[in-house]
């Protein structure tokens, strides 16, 4: 089969997990579109609970979806649950490994379970290149976290997918470590593997990803070049106290994005792409208004959310 423009192409795809106990039922997937394009680095990027780790699960065959398509290297996940699995490789949060087996042995097992010929298998590279080939014969438990980690990366890799996902790697990894990783990652890419990553760091995601999409509540709210997303987010909010009390907003000033408080300060929204604090300061003080004390705010990512998701609604 040719290789396909998506590595990813999801449709509509929902899930609700069923009520339990206590727990109501709850919409984590609200109608997801996505189409990630083959040969990028693709970060999905959202708060803890956005429903990041569902979608993640639905590709992996972890979770059942409720409704909606799915596509793995075009191949459906209901029609072909077994090639489409094959063509990703998954590394979950969770360090899930059996600590008396020796990093050799857990991926020859990885490999028989994905059914790869002896004769195919790519032990030693994997292992080298995931800088764990002197521990090969060490059993896991004597392995640091981040050794752990990437033996997780490593077994993921074994049936050589095109396609790698990430759920939220560098979760509990030292900088150092978390570099090597990316370095890694970044190789993977370079020889042509698609990579998806989930993460709740906007800078992680601004760093590696060439595409973003923001997650949030079970909704797709952003889903763009890295570049194009970061411009949107220069947004800035500077608060200015007037020296002497406002009754309304000069008619000079009506062109910026600007509110008078209740509290009788000066709320200024600006992109710093556009413009500075110095040049609103020159306007607002060209429109007769005394400085007496002014403080400026950056949005985090939860604003940013906030702003994007009441953008769209
Ligand atoms: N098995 C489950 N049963 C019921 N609800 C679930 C289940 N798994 C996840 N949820 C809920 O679905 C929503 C989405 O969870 P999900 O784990 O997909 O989010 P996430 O974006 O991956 O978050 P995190 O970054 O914390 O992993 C959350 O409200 C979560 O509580």
């Amino acid at each position: 089969m040719s290789a396909p423009d998506y590595a990813i192409e999801v449709e509509n795809l929902e899930k609700t997990y069923a009520a339990s106990g206590k727990m109501p039922e709850k919409r984590a997937l609200k109608g997801i579109d996505i189409k990630i394009p083959r040969g990028s680095i693709f970060g999905l990027l959202g708060p803890n609970g956005a429903g990041k780790s569902t979608f993640i699960n639905i590709l992996a065959g972890l979770v059942t979806k409720t409704s909606g398509t799915a596509k793995i290297w075009g191949m459906d996940i209901d029609q072909h649950p077994r090639a489409s699995r094959a063509a990703i490789g998954v590394v979950n949060q969770e360090i899930t490994m059996d600590p008396f087996f020796t990093p050799a042995e857990a991926l020859e097992l990885q490999a028989g379970f994905y059914g790869v010929p002896k004769g195919d298998r790519r032990t030693s590279e994997i292992l080298d290149a995931v800088g764990l080939l002197d521990k090969k014969d060490a059993y896991v438990r004597q392995l640091s976290g981040g050794m752990k980690r990437r033996l997780m990366v490593a077994k993921a890799l074994v049936h050589n997918p095109p396609v790698l996902i990430l759920d939220e790697p560098t979760a509990g990894v030292d900088v150092e470590l978390r570099r090597s990783l990316w370095q890694y990652v970044r190789r993977l890419h370079d020889e042509g593997t698609t990579i998806i990553l989930t993460t709740h760091y906007l800078e992680e995601a601004e760093e590696l990803c060439d595409e973003i999409a923001i997650v949030n509540h079970g909704e797709i709210i952003a889903c763009e070049p890295t570049g194009q997303l970061l411009k949107r987010l220069d947004q800035r909010i500077l608060v200015v106290t007037p020296r002497e009390e406002l009754k309304s907003v000069p008619d000079s000033l009506k062109s910026l994005d600007i509110e008078l408080l209740a509290t009788g300060d000066l709320k200024i929204g600006y992109r710093t792409s556009e413009t500075g604090i110095g040049r609103i300061l020159e306007q607002v003080r060209e429109a007769g208004i005394g400085v007496a004390d002014l403080s400026t705010d950056q949005p985090n990512l939860e604003d940013v959310f906030v702003a994007m998701t009441s953008e769209v609604a």
